[in-house]
């Protein structure tokens, strides 16, 4: 076994990310668990002192939000949600900061929303900026900004958001902790479920039942693990999926929780992105000529092939190409904005160019800009 498909990895891994959930931080009620907190620290403090690099990715905010507002349960409505996180967030880097201050390290909180992902200059902006935090040894502490995030552009999940964060980071392995020890064989609360300690790849685990509703504080369940899970690993990182308490353990590379191999190797950030970062604002309809340039992979969309628009997106945003029989082809970054297109639909680059003049010749989406639709639904699968 080479280093990325087995734990041996992990205990000389430079640069981990680590990504922990609500239901880890949050105590019955409501408020931060600070030992929880602490705990964790210390190992990531450990890690840190030996030379390695750590990139914290955490939930919570929404969570530690609940008891000082005096609800009882995680708001559902996106306004008392954000006011949640409002509270919640400045909570949690408040005790980080002094969690990690006792060990003498700073922390830089990171508040990432899916629109830095899929913007260029916003995602290299993110990557800079990172870069640079963790060459100045500051631990960065990454949420979603949830206090401005709206439905339609979320993330959602930091499950995914922690795999996104490791690959734009290259980090060498991504620790996803919760509140069981891995992936079992069947949800853990039924009687007589097994750990799973080993996943070579995800198809061996593709018959294992697992829900989207996790604990009563947490989102997503293990379903979005299992994404995150294969968005990293897909693209070179390898992850393991433990309990809070085991962090220590897995990082060393004992046998607790399930470790996840390797299954393919680091392709463009920006691929990867426009693939799992967010949802779509529209969808490009092609005639059949276009879908089979299209999925030839290297042809980029021109006009001439678009045959109807669908939604209300700018320049920039992420689209579906889909096919004449309505099946989605591929997602990309469309170049122009929705109510610029209708006027060039079938229309030659030569002809608008000619008509229109210059900027009004470009490409609709890219080939730079396109990622694929795979076998399974791989590039907008995630969404939940
Ligand atoms: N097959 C399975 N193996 C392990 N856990 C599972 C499985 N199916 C569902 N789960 C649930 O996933 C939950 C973790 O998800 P979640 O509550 O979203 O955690 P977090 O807050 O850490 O993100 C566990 O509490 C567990 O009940
Ligand atoms: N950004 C949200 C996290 C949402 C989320 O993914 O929660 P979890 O399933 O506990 O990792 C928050 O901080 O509350």
């Amino acid at each position: 076994m080479n280093a990325a498909t087995s734990r041996s990895s992990l205990p000389g891994a430079q640069r981990v990310v680590v990504k922990i959930g609500s239901s880890s931080l949050t105590g019955p009620d409501g408020h931060l668990d600070l030992g929880a907190l602490r705990g964790l620290v210390d190992v990531l403090a450990e890690r840190v002192a030996a030379g390695g690099q750590v990139v914290l990715v955490t939930s919570g905010a929404i969570s530690a939000g609940i008891g000082p507002l005096g609800l009882t349960t995680r708001p559902r409505d996106l306004a008392t949600m954000q006011a949640a996180a409002m509270i919640g967030q400045s909570q949690l880097v408040a005790r980080y900061t002094e969690a990690f201050a006792a060990h003498g390290l700073r922390v830089g909180q990171v508040l990432l929303t899916a629109e830095d992902t899929v913007r260029r200059w916003r995602y290299r902006n993110a990557q800079r900026s990172l870069d640079r935090l963790l060459a100045l040894g500051v631990v960065p502490v990454v949420n979603e900004n949830d206090a401005v995030t709206t439905d339609e552009l979320k993330f959602g999940d930091n499950d995914r958001l922690a795999a996104l964060v490791s690959h734009l980071v290259r980090a060498d392995a991504l620790v996803l902790l919760t509140d069981v020890d891995g992936l079992h064989d069947a949800p853990p609360s039924r009687p007589g479920a097994r750990r799973i300690p080993y996943v070579a790849d995800l198809a061996e685990v593709a018959g294992v039942e697992v829900t989207a509703r996790g604990s009563a504080l947490g989102t997503g369940g293990m379903v979005t693990k299992l994404e995150s899970v294969r968005i990293a690993t897909g693209a070179g990182v390898p992850a393991v999926l433990t309990s809070a308490v085991n962090a220590r353990a897995a990082l060393a590379g004992d046998d607790v929780g399930t470790f996840f191999a390797v299954t393919g190797r680091r392709t463009s950030a920006r691929r990867l992105w426009i693939a799992h970062a967010a949802g779509s604002r529209g969808r490009l309809h092609l005639d059949a000529g276009a879908a089979r340039a299209v999925l030839g992979g290297r042809a980029s969309l021109l006009p001439a092939g678009v045959t109807r628009v669908e939604g209300t997106f700018d320049a920039g945003d992420p689209v579906e190409l889909v096919g004449p029989d309505g099946a989605v082809l591929a997602r990309g970054l469309v170049a122009f904005d929705a109510a610029e297109l209708p006027p060039l639909l079938g229309r030659s680059t030569f002809d608008l160019r000619a008509e229109l003049g210059e900027g009004y010749d470009r490409v609709v989406v890219h080939r730079d800009d396109l990622v694929l639709e795979g076998p399974t639904g791989a590039a907008t699968a995630s969404r939940r």
